[in-house]
């Protein structure tokens, strides 16, 4: 199930269960004669309908669909507006299945924002109308539920986020993987056709990874690739993206690069590699292939094999060198 999936049916089942609670109250309050609740209860139900439909309709963008906080504020605003004008009974009770609500459905810093909104006067009322013995055991109740609930949402975003991180990133480099790769290509060429910036891409192999292997053994080459990912990660600037594909190869992605660009940067990178002293294998050189886009590359496998055949020329050209390889150009 995707993360918007998930999030349309429990912000759906949320806002379901606080319609039937809010109505049940309402329905209480009918019979009690307390016409001001029933009201009350009534408008709230409404919402929180409101904000089923609303996850209905939203269900391809939950994750970015800004009415919910309007929707949870008008409730949260209508309950403390009834607190501290209504003398009902048992009504901050009502407090906890909004609080509940708000960390359910928004962002865990908008969800407590408004909780600890809502948590502050509730406490207010409760000293104000209750013993102090029974006002502090539902103020504290309410912390813990708050407190409570706000750690376990904050413990499903960072195992959500870091399920994600894995699923794009090489254990060893730390550098984005292979199947992060296309995606984030695929998105840089639409981008650079709507907005007609140049795109740019480097294919690098380390040379002689092989034998460096044989010599040094595979923990040698590994502690080679990571170092070499933290030298690239310095030298490329923001913007530009890193990817490892095998133990011996790299790829970048650099957005708003033109020809000469490209150019200057790989020519940097070879130099940078062949200069440096590196732990265990001492010198080291790359083979880089690097191609920028052209008005007839609109996906990913033209750049990816052009880059490649460019790295592949580039080492046959007797290795530590750059091959630049041109775009195909169609006419418009
Ligand atoms: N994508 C990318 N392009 C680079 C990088 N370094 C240099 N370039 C390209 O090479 C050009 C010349 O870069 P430099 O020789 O560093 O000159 P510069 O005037 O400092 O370049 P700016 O970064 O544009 O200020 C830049 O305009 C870029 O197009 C880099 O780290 N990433």
């Amino acid at each position: 199930m995707t993360e918007t999936r998930l999030r349309t049916w429990t912000h759906g089942t949320g806002y379901v269960l606080a319609t039937l609670f809010i109505l049940a109250l309402a329905m209480q309050n009918l019979r009690y004669g307390f016409y001001e609740l029933f009201y009350l209860a009534t408008g709230m139900a409404t919402l929180t309908l409101a904000g089923v439909a609303y996850t209905a309709v939203c269900r391809r963008h939950q994750l970015s669909a800004p009415g919910h906080l309007i929707i949870l504020s008008g409730l949260n605003s209508g309950l403390l507006a009834a607190m501290l004008t209504l003398d009902g009974p048992g009504i901050t009770h009502w407090a906890m299945p909004l609080l509940m609500l708000n960390l359910l459905i928004l962002p865990l810093r908008q969800g407590m924002a408004l909780s600890f909104l809502l948590l502050v006067p509730t406490s207010g009322v409760v000293l104000f109308q209750q013993p102090t013995t029974d006002a502090i055991i539902a103020i504290t109740g309410m912390a813990i539920l708050l407190a409570a609930a706000s750690l376990y949402i904050w413990h499903y975003d960072h195992m959500a986020q870091s399920a994600e991180d894995l699923a794009i990133t090489d254990p060893v480099t730390g550098a984005h993987n292979a199947r992060f790769l296309d995606e984030t290509l695929q998105k840089e060429i639409s981008r650079a056709i709507a907005t007609g910036h140049q795109l740019s891409v480097i294919d690098l192999s380390i040379d002689y990874a092989d034998e460096a292997a044989d010599l040094h053994g595979k923990a040698g080459v590994q502690t080679l690739f990571r170092d070499m990912t933290e030298h690239l990660f310095d030298v490329i600037r923001a913007g530009d993206t890193l990817y490892t594909l095998n133990d011996s190869e790299f790829f970048l992605i650099l957005p708003y690069t033109p020809e000469e660009g490209v150019r200057v940067i790989a020519e940097r990178i070879r130099r940078t590699i062949a200069e440096h002293q590196w732990a265990v294998v001492g010198k080291a050189t790359v083979s880089i292939g690097c191609t920028t886009r052209g008005s007839g590359d609109t996906r990913t496998d033209n750049l990816r094999k052009r880059a490649h055949a460019a790295m592949e020329e580039a080492r046959r050209r007797g290795a530590d060198s750059v091959w630049f390889s041109a775009g195909e150009t169609i006419a418009a």
